[in-house]
Order: C-alpha cells, then structure tokens, then sequence
C-alpha cells in the first residue's frame, strides 16, 4: 500500500504574534492550538502517518500534545525557517518511497477539516502536487517600488493559499534538491519551491476554507477561540 504521511509543521516561533510561548502551544477551546489538526489527521483514513516537526526547545511540550494520537510517528525538532522545518521533514522521511503521498499543514491553522484532506488526496491520485485555497475577498495590489501601486491583477484570478499542501514525495524531494542547489533559494511555502523549480508539474488547486484560518497575529486567536467552541458543539 502507498503510504500517505501529514506532517504538521509547528516549528515557528510566532513573532507576529508576540507571545512567550510558540502559538501552536496556546490554548483555545482549552486545548493547544497544535492538538487540532494533529487530531484531525489522526481520525482521517487515508493518513496512514502523522510527522510533527517542532520548535526548537519545545519538543518535549509537543510530544505531550502529540502522546494521544496513535498516528503520530514522530516529533522531530525543525529548523530556523519554514522551508529548513520542510527540509527536517523530509529527511526523517528518507525510508519512505517516491510514490508516498506528503501533506504539509501549518500547525498555525488549526481547523484544516477531514473535507480539505479528501480533496487534497483526491487531486494526488490524478498528479503530484496539489494546493489549498480560498478566492480573496479584498481588491489585492502589487506595491514598489515606494509606496506606489504596480499592478492591480484581476481579482477573479488571485487565490489566497493555505494548508495542506501535497505532494507525491518523489516530486518535493526533487524540488528541495533543486533549491538547495540555487543561493538565492527562498520560500514562504512548499508549492512555491515546486512552481520555481518544477515548473512543468501542475499544481492543482482545491478548495479550502475561511475556517482554516492561520493563527498569526493576536487578533485570530479571537476567532480561533470562537471557532473551537463551534467544533466542541458539533
Ligand atoms: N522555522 C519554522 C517556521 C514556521 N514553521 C511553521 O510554519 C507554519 C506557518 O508559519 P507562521 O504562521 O509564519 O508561523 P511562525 O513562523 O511561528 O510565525 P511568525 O512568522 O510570526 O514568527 C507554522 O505552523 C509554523 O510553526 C515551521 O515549521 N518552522
Ligand atoms: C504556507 C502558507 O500558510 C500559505 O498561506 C503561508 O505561505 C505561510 O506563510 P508564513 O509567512 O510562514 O506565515
């Protein structure tokens, strides 16, 4: 059988959100932000396997949210960026083969539903890459140089992008070793290394959802607290 492995990615430290401990330790609805998901992919039947990839110093911390979830094969410590926790992950997956499916989800977005997961598995049986996301509700605008509008894309064709994101694991594995070849390799997500450095592989969107909201700054864990009271209810 091909493996299919989430990895939930909790190894930032959220400065944007300013507080002493990483936010995927916060609580809302009384339980770490970091449970959530972790729970979500734990109760999937297409994960065969959950990987958490946690900040440096709060492993410990992350094994105790994790010691519920029979799934979870590992917490392992990432890296000083998003892209060095993806490059963590991926060699603690190094026993896995090419055609295993891979979902990178942000811990940050504790709310991703079993209906996001089936379309992202859905979309790796057909190709190699698939991306989550949402229309955007604001007019968005390309800035600079200095503080004057370049472009304004039509807004029918901008999507915002959340997680998971997923691959065929021989495909990411590609990407990464092309980046790591490129010094000026950077990246704010996982699609982006494919659609740099694969270009040929399409990456299929699907749709994901305004619940799936990532916990950035202060202002979201109003809502993510109020979003884990629906959860608790339904
Ligand atoms: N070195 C890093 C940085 C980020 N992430 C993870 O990537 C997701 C999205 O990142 P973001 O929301 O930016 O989290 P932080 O990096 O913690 O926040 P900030 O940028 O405000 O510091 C989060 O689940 C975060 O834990 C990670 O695994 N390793
Ligand atoms: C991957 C991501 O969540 C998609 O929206 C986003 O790019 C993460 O960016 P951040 O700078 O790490 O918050």
């Amino acid at each position: 059988m091909t493996p299919t492995v989430a990895v939930v990615l909790a190894g930032g430290t959220g400065q944007r959100m300013g507080s002493t401990l990483p936010k995927q330790l916060l609580e809302v609805g009384g339980r770490p932000v970091l449970a959530y998901s972790i729970e979500t992919f734990d109760a999937h039947p297409g994960i065969n396997s959950i990987l958490v990839v946690m900040a440096a110093g709060h492993r410990a911390a992350a094994e105790r949210v994790a010691a519920p979830y029979g799934s979870v094969r590992a917490v392992i410590e990432g890296g000083a960026t998003r892209t060095a926790s993806t490059l963590a992950a991926l060699a603690a997956l190094a026993g896995e083969p090419d055609d295993a499916r891979v979902l990178f989800h942000d811990a940050a977005r504790p709310f991703v539903d079993p209906g996001i997961v089936d379309r992202c598995l859905a979309a790796l049986e057909t190709g190699a890459a698939v991306a989550v996301a949402q229309p955007v509700s604001d007019t968005v605008v390309a800035v600079g140089p200095g503080p004057v509008v370049a472009a304004m894309p039509p807004r029918e064709s901008l999507r915002r992008f959340q997680t998971p994101q997923g691959f065929r694991l021989g495909t990411i594995r590609r990407a990464y070793e092309l980046a790591g070849a490129d010094a000026g390799f950077t990246a704010t997500d996982d699609c982006g290394v494919v659609h740099r450095y694969l270009p040929e592989v399409p990456i299929q969107v699907v749709e994901g959802g305004e619940h799936n909201l990532k916990v950035t700054h202060p202002l979201d864990l109003v809502v993510a607290e109020h979003l884990a009271r629906e959860r608790a209810q339904s």
